[in-house]
């Protein structure tokens, strides 16, 4: 197997350059020298596409390829849109896995996330609680396609002996949040939401910002620059045919966030609970041993990493 650091002029496609997750991943690249990144903008190429998808791999031979394009929202998104997040998905991830195959990339990540787990698997959740129960309602279409791709890139490693020259494999991100993230006030994961509605009820002058749910669920953040820390550490160690969770560890409720979230805007007013929206899954913390076991670990506090986050957003709204 190729050291994916030993040459910094390897062609490396990221897919979903611009979102939270591929922009990371593009920044800590060009930050450690990386000089051949193959970027292409949803307009450009429709990874839906299968044909379009063909003829950009035959054409580019890219040697390592990094999996960040997804259809992707948070809870209310996945509970309204189950089509789109099943069907785009498994587009997407069939379509650059066999291409990948196909033109010899010499290594592939696949990201997966952590709702791939049962709804009530036991906590902290190691890598080998997939599929052992049923999964959590608001996001099994979602879920279920990323189950896919973790079992595509298992079964093209086991029928094509991938791993004798190149690799696919997946890791498992917990909850991220950061720069470039999606900011939508419906659509958007619980952390940019809160965000923005606190900011906008700061400037208005609102006594009252609203949250979803009863505010008791659990959840694992962790800042994508750490991801894509990651990322990078596990492209140049791991090999193997099961995923990786990447997780901080650490979990706070949805009430605790807010509590956080609120401070760091600087809102001085009330939170109201609209208990008429899902929580979700009540818990999910993953057991991230299997990568510190090789030898990583995360850096960005979520203090930290929301302080950033929030600067990020106010340089983001002047744009
Ligand atoms: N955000 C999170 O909390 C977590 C994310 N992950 C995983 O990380 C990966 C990236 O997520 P994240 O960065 O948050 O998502 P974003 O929505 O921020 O970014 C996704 C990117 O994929 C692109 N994309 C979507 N559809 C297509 C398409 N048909 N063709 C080409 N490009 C497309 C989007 O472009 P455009 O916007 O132009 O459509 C966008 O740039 C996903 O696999 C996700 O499952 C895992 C755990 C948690
Ligand atoms: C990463 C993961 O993200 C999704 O799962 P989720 O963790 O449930 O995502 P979420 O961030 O949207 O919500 C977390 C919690 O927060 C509460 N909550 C409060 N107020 C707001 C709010 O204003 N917006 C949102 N979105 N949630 C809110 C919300 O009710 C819930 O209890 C998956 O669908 C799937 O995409 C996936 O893999």
């Amino acid at each position: 197997m190729d050291s994916f650091m030993s040459d910094k002029t390897s062609k490396i496609f990221i897919a979903g350059h611009r979102g939270l997750v591929g922009s990371a991943i593009v920044r800590k690249l060009n930050q450690i020298g990386f000089t051949n990144l193959i970027l292409k903008t949803h307009s450009e190429l429709d990874l839906t596409r299968q044909s379009d998808v063909e003829s950009f791999f035959a054409q580019e031979k890219p040697d390592y390829v990094i999996l960040a394009a997804a259809k992707v929202g948070g809870i209310h998104a996945n509970n309204t849109y189950p089509a789109d997040f099943i069907s785009i998905n498994l587009q997407i991830q069939t379509n650059v896995i066999n291409s990948s195959y196909i033109n010899g990339v010499k290594k592939i990540l696949f990201l997966g996330s952590s709702c791939i787990y049962p709804k009530m698997a036991p906590q902290p959740i190691t890598e080998d609680a997939l599929l052992t129960g049923p999964l959590e309602p608001t996001n099994e279409w979602y879920a279920v396609a990323k189950i896919a791709g973790i079992k595509m890139c298992q079964a093209y490693r086991l029928q094509y002996n991938w791993d004798a020259i190149s690799d696919a494999f997946s890791g498992m991100p917990t909850n991220l949040y950061g720069p470039n993230d999606n900011f939508h006030p419906e659509n958007s994961h619980v952390l940019p939401a809160l965000m923005r509605r606190f900011h906008e009820a700061k400037v208005s002058g609102a006594k009252e910002v609203v949250v979803w749910g009863t505010g008791s669920p659990l959840r694992e953040f962790l800042h994508v620059d750490d991801l894509a820390d990651a990322v990078v550490f596990l492209m140049e160690k791991y090999s193997g045919l099961g995923h990786v969770n990447v997780g901080s560890g650490k979990e706070v409720t949805i009430k605790e966030l807010a509590e956080i979230v609120k401070e760091v805007v600087g809102f001085e007013g009330e939170l109201v609970w609209d208990s008429t929206k899902p929580d979700g899954t009540p818990r999910k913390l993953m057991d991230s041993s299997k990568l510190a076991a090789l030898g990583w670990a995360p850096k960005i506090s979520l203090k930290d990493g929301l302080v950033d986050t929030y600067k990020w957003y106010l340089e983001y709204l002047k744009q």
